[in-house]
C-alpha cells in the first residue's frame, strides 16, 4: 500500500494481506482461545521470568504502540521453562487496547474480548540477534497478559507518567530502572500455541503464552493510553486506539494449558 500498514479502514488488518500474504499463512496469531476446547499438557514447565530492571532503556510511541525496549546484549532479562526449550531474552514489551473498555486485546477467551492486552517480547539466543530470531519458527516467545477493568495499577501508572513526553508517533524518552514483573499476574498458569506476530511483517515464528490471569487497570488509565497519537508532530491529531489485530482461523493448531 502507498502508505505503511496501520488500524484505519484503509491500511488495517484487512488490506495487510495485500502486502504481507503471510496474513493468510498456517499459524497466525491472535486467536480465540477456547478454554474447553485446550489441553492440559503436564510436561508443560512452569514459567521463569527473570528481570533486570537496570535493562530497561527508554519509552517510544512507534506509531503503532507503545514500547518500552531493553538491552538485550546480554542475559540479564529472559525466559527460561514453560513451552520453551532453551533460553530467550527480553527484547521489549507493549500493549494494544481499544477505543472503549469492551474491546481492545488481540487475544480472546472463548470470545472474550478485554480492553487492553501486554505483550512481552522475547528472541532465542541460540540466534545472534533479534532480527535473525524473528524469521526462524522457534525465534520469538512472547507472553501475553489480559488487562482488566478493576482498581488503578500503580506499576502500570509508572508508565502512563511518562506518556506526556512520547505523545505524537516516532518520539521516545528514557525509562530506566522499570522492572517488567511487576506487570505479570500473581500466578503465572497459561495457555500456549505456536503463532505469529500479531502486526506486519506477521512472521510465523512466535511460541504464544498468553497467562489465564489478568492484571488490573482502571477506567481513568485506559483513558490515558488512549491520549496517545498514531500521528507524528504537525500531523491532524489521530489518538492511539484499537491498535488490536483480531482472532485469526485456527487452521487445526492445538492449543496446550499448563493448568487443569
Ligand atoms: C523483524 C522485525 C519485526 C518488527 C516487529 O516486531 C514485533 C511485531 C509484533 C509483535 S507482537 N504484537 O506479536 O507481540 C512483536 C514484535
Ligand atoms: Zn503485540
Amino acid at each position: 500500500m502507498s502508505h505503511g500498514w496501520g488500524y484505519a479502514a484503509t491500511n488495517g488488518p484487512d488490506k495487510w494481506g495485500e502486502n504481507f500474504p503471510i496474513a493468510n499463512g498456517p499459524r497466525q496469531s491472535p486467536i480465540d482461545i477456547v478454554p474447553g476446547e485446550t489441553a492440559f499438557d503436564a510436561a508443560l514447565k512452569a514459567l521463569t521470568l527473570k528481570y533486570d530492571p537496570s535493562t530497561s532503556i527508554d519509552i517510544l510511541n512507534n506509531g503503532h504502540s507503545v514500547q518500552v525496549t531493553f538491552a538485550d546484549d546480554t542475559d540479564s532479562s529472559t525466559l527460561t521453562g514453560g513451552p520453551i526449550s532453551g533460553k530467550y531474552r527480553l527484547k521489549q514489551f507493549h500493549f494494544h487496547w481499544g477505543a472503549s473498555d469492551d474491546k481492545g486485546s488481540e487475544h480472546t477467551v472463548a470470545g472474550t474480548k478485554y480492553p487492553a492486552e501486554l505483550h512481552l517480547v522475547h528472541w532465542n539466543t541460540k540466534y545472534p540477534s533479534f532480527g535473525d530470531a524473528a524469521s526462524q519458527g522457534d525465534g520469538l516467545a512472547v507472553v501475553g497478559v489480559f488487562l482488566e477493568i478493576g482498581a488503578d495499577n500503580p506499576q502500570l501508572q509508572k508508565l502512563l507518567d511518562a506518556f506526556d513526553g512520547i505523545k505524537a508517533k516516532s518520539t521516545q524518552t528514557s525509562f530506566a530502572n522499570y522492572d517488567p514483573s511487576t506487570l505479570l499476574p500473581g500466578c503465572l498458569d497459561y495457555w500456549t500455541y505456536d503463532g505469529s506476530l500479531t502486526t506486519p511483517p506477521l512472521l510465523e515464528s512466535v511460541t504464544w503464552i498468553v497467562c489465564k490471569e489478568s492484571i488490573s487497570v482502571s477506567p481513568a488509565q485506559m483513558g490515558k493510553f488512549r491520549s496517545l497519537l498514531f500521528s507524528g508532530d504537525g500531523e491532524a491529531p489521530c489518538c492511539m486506539m484499537d491498535n488490536y489485530r483480531p482472532p485469526q482461523p485456527l487452521k487445526g493448531r492445538k492449543v496446550r494449558a499448563s493448568f487443569k
